[in-house]
């Protein structure tokens, strides 16, 4: 379980992006974080690894206080939190599997690492989660023979390999199309379902995460103004999340893509064999 108490960050330049953030998340639910432009999500999830440094109050991760930490007991907490991010951060030239294994770098030492000899508990639990994505059959591939869909999937495979406590998802479709975004945020709630994991996902797209967020949170101005399911994510509570933001349009959007992905099965479908 992730918890949030009185988060507060101001940066140097006096803009307060955090102002009192508390929350929970419990094992394995999946909390979609949604706002406008400069509401403080990526500050949110940046104090949570403690990329950026939070002003005051406290995070615990099961129970250990994550603020306050020493370097090297820092480092080793970091391993605990599996990252996601919108341009999959792989090693290009690397292949498919180096690309997972290199989420165990937090474990293995440094020589281990640049001879590249993985223990074969790590090499088994690679191939596991290549599996488990959809990739087996591309582990040797090189990352930039991959689609972008491929790329997420290796980002998430790598992201467990960690064995983390919590998974932090930055924008995760934002360069994907919305079918491949649909498949890739079904993806990752069943593999938060299935193993207990708490996610916590900073996604644009209000559709998308309405579509699949068990929980969402709405940040304005550095504050918690909506915490609630999908079904309550009202027109109203929106207009309170987004103000003037023209979020309509996002929805409509999203309608759009439904009907045309639709249309084209229709038209396949009609196709003869
Ligand atoms: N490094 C920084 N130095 C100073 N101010 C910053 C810094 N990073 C963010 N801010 C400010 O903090 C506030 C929150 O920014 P943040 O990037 O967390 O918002 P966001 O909700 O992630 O926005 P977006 O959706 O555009 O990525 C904004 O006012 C921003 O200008």
């Amino acid at each position: 379980m992730l918890e949030l108490h009185d988060l507060t960050k101001t940066y140097k330049t006096g803009d307060t992006a955090l102002g009192g953030v508390s929350f929970t998340v419990p094992k394995g639910q999946i909390v979609g974080l949604i706002g406008p432009s400069g509401a403080g999500k990526s500050t949110l999830i940046r104090c949570i690894n403690r990329l950026v440094e939070p002003t005051a109050g406290r995070i615990s991760l099961g129970g250990h206080d994550l603020t306050g930490l020493g370097l090297r007991e820092l480092r080793a907490q970091r391993r605990r939190i599996g990252m996601i991010f919108q341009e999959y951060a792989l090693v290009e030239r690397l292949s498919v599997m180096e690309n997972v294994l290199s989420g165990r770098l937090g474990y293995v030492g440094f020589w281990t690492s640049f001879a590249r000899r993985f223990p074969p508990a790590d090499i088994q639990r690679a191939y596991r989660l290549l599996d488990r994505v959809g990739l087996i059959e591309h582990a040797d591939k090189r990352a930039d023979a991959l689609s972008g869909g491929q790329r997420q999937r290796v980002g998430i495979a790598r992201a467990l390999a960690q064995e983390p406590d919590l998974l932090l998802v930055d924008e995760p479709t934002a360069s994907l199309d919305p079918k491949t975004s649909r498949q890739i945020m079904r993806l990752l709630v069943e593999i938060c379902t299935e193993s207990g994991l708490p996610a916590i996902v900073n996604i644009h797209d209000v559709p998308l995460a309405q579509q699949f967020m068990q929980r969402i949170i709405g940040l304005r101005a550095g504050r918690v103004v909506f915490d609630g399911t999908p079904a309550q994510l009202t027109e109203s509570a929106l207009t309170e999340i987004y103000g003037s933001e023209d979020w309509t349009a996002m929805r409509k959007d999203h309608e759009d893509d439904q009907e045309a992905e639709a249309d084209a099965l229709r038209r396949l479908s009609a196709l003869p064999a």
